[in-house]
């Protein structure tokens, strides 16, 4: 666990200091954690036959999703992943993925699907959100890349308290920090996995 004093950090000094370390794991480290989480998933989640899972294609150091994706799709699970809002570009959409979809870069230089309207799943439709994160606390708390996406979109599902989707966070171990300063829209986590953990609160 990152071991300087948290409560005295910034979020953006936390954000600089664990996008570093997880910048920092190995080939090697990132190929074992894509494994284990793999196993680790279906160790604790039992899906639902045709099960609808948005998730995200791995950058700057991210616990890399390849594998997890390539598993679900082989179990005829179906893969959404985020793309940036065209008109407000503040918020994300969910489109479909499978091996053959075309895709572009979004202004981060992360790959998104191409936008196709018919391929797009609205939020409450999805089973679950395996959401990429910087840095997680012992509470639950999630502090992201700093655009503030994934709270904007699911800010009304949280003031509507919905129940789909379940909302798993996906991070190595090195990315759990004592305790977040938490601003009043952030939306806490139910459950993270780590490559060799399984949280839940
Ligand atoms: N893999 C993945 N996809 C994702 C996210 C994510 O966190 N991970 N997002 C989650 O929200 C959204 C994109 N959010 C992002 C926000 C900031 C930066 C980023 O690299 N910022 C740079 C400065 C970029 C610039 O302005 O040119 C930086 O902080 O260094 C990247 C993605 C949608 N897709
Ligand atoms: N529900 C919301 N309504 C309005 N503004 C919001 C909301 N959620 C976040 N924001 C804005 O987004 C900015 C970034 O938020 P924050 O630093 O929490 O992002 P993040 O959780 O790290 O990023 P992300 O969710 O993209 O991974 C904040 O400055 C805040 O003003």
């Amino acid at each position: 666990m990152y071991n300087a004093e948290q409560s005295s950090l910034s979020r953006s000094e936390i954000r600089k200091n664990i996008r570093n370390a997880r910048r920092n794991l190995s080939n090697l480290e990132q190929e074992q954690a894509a494994k284990k989480i793999n196993i680790n998933f279906f160790q604790h989640k039992k899906l639902p036959n045709n099960a609808r899972i948005g998730l995200y294609l791995s950058n700057d150091g991210e616990l890399d999703t390849s594998i997890l994706i390539q598993s679900l799709n082989k179990k005829r699970h179906q893969v959404f992943l985020p793309v940036i809002h065209p008109f407000n570009g503040t918020t994300l959409l969910f489109q479909r993925y499978e091996n053959n979809s075309p895709m572009t870069q979004n202004r981060y230089a992360i790959l998104e699907p191409q936008l196709n309207c018919s391929h797009i799943c609205p939020l409450y439709e999805l089973d679950y959100l395996l959401m990429p994160l910087v840095a997680f606390d012992k509470e639950g708390n999630r502090l992201g890349m700093g655009g503030g996406y994934y709270d904007k979109t699911l800010a009304r599902y949280y003031r509507e308290q919905m129940k789909k989707p379940e909302l798993i966070g996906l991070a190595h171990d090195c990315q759990q920090v004592e305790k977040l300063p938490i601003q009043a829209w952030d939306v806490p986590l139910q459950q993270i996995i780590t490559p060799s953990k399984f949280y839940q609160w």
